[in-house]
């Protein structure tokens, strides 16, 4: 059943798009329970409004006052100026739901006089699909019935991992970012099956099917990636031809780094708000 709940989303953007596409499409909240605000951009509001049927506002007091549940998703470094903007329509009964990378619950709690249920996320935009992989993180002041309406949310467009504040920046760097380096990796095999002879299209058919494909295996057979790969590989073969050169160019190094890289910079965003709310 849909949640009977009004959800303002501060926020208009990939994310917000993503979010409000999943949830309306698996039916979890009605659009007309969604407003929808952001910084003066009308007509991005108005594109949301035509294509998924939710309600916008341009004034965000008035949307976060009507609101039973505030999702922030505007930029890390957004995150306090909108805050400021609204913070003194911010009733102890709001539940605030954070997507924004880095930024700690107690930066969020610290524009209230008032103790707020908060929780922090970090979901992917693969929920537009109903395939996030979230994180989630409860605030000090979060409740058992706050846990459970978040994960009624997410649960319905993806998968949810609840876990420590301090390690939703790994969830950041892994999944979070993580449809970047997958789609990343799809762009290099369809440039290299077209260098190779392939059909844009045909190469573009194979590379996603083959991604599904191993997605599937992981999933359905549970059995060890490096399991599944051996199997994939026979000896003298085209495949371990293939790995050898990923080997030798570091391959799984790279990927190990991105992922850590993207972890430090998600706590380097946390300080940046976190170095600002001092100087307020
Ligand atoms: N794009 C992604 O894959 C993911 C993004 N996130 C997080 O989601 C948040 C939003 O990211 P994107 O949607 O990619 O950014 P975006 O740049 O596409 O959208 C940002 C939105 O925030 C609005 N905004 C800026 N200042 C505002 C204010 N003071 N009040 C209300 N709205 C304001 C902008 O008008 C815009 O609609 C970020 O904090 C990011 O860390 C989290 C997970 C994945
Ligand atoms: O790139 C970013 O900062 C955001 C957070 C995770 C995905 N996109």
């Amino acid at each position: 059943m849909a949640l009977q709940k009004t959800i303002a989303f501060l926020g208009a953007g990939s994310m917000a798009e993503a979010l409000i596409a999943g949830v309306i499409n698996k039916g979890v909240v009605a659009p007309h329970k969604i407003l929808v605000t952001n910084r003066q951009n009308r007509e991005r509001l108005a594109e949301l409004a035509k294509r998924y049927g939710v309600r916008t506002a341009t004034d965000k007091r008035e949307a976060v006052r009507e609101a039973d549940v505030i999702v922030l998703a505007m930029k890390p470094k957004d995150v306090g100026e909108a805050l400021k903007e609204v913070a003194d329509r911010v009733r102890a009964n709001h539940l605030i739901i954070s997507v924004a990378a880095g930024v700690p619950i107690s930066f969020i709690q610290s524009f209230f006089p008032h103790p707020v249920p908060i929780v922090r996320t970090m979901p992917n935009t693969s929920c537009h699909v109903g395939l996030s992989a979230t994180g989630i993180a409860l605030g000090p002041y979060a409740a058992p019935c706050h846990e459970t309406l978040v994960r009624k949310l997410f649960d319905a467009i993806g998968i949810t991992c609840v876990v420590k504040e301090e390690q939703l920046d790994a969830v950041t760097g892994l999944s979070g970012s993580g449809p970047a380096y997958i789609y990343f990796l799809v762009e290099a095999m369809e440039q290299a099956g077209q260098k190779a002879g392939l059909a844009p299209e045909i190469a573009r058919r194979l590379t996603v099917q083959t991604l599904l494909g191993a997605a599937h295996m992981l999933l359905e057979t549970r059995e060890e990636p490096s399991v599944l790969r051996e199997k994939v590989t026979s000896p003298g073969g085209t495949t371990m031809a293939g790995l050898e050169v990923l080997r030798t160019h570091q391959f799984q190094e790279a990927i190990q780094r991105a992922i850590l890289r993207a972890t430090e910079r998600a706590k380097e965003l946390g300080q940046l708000v976190s170095a600002k709310v001092h100087s307020r």
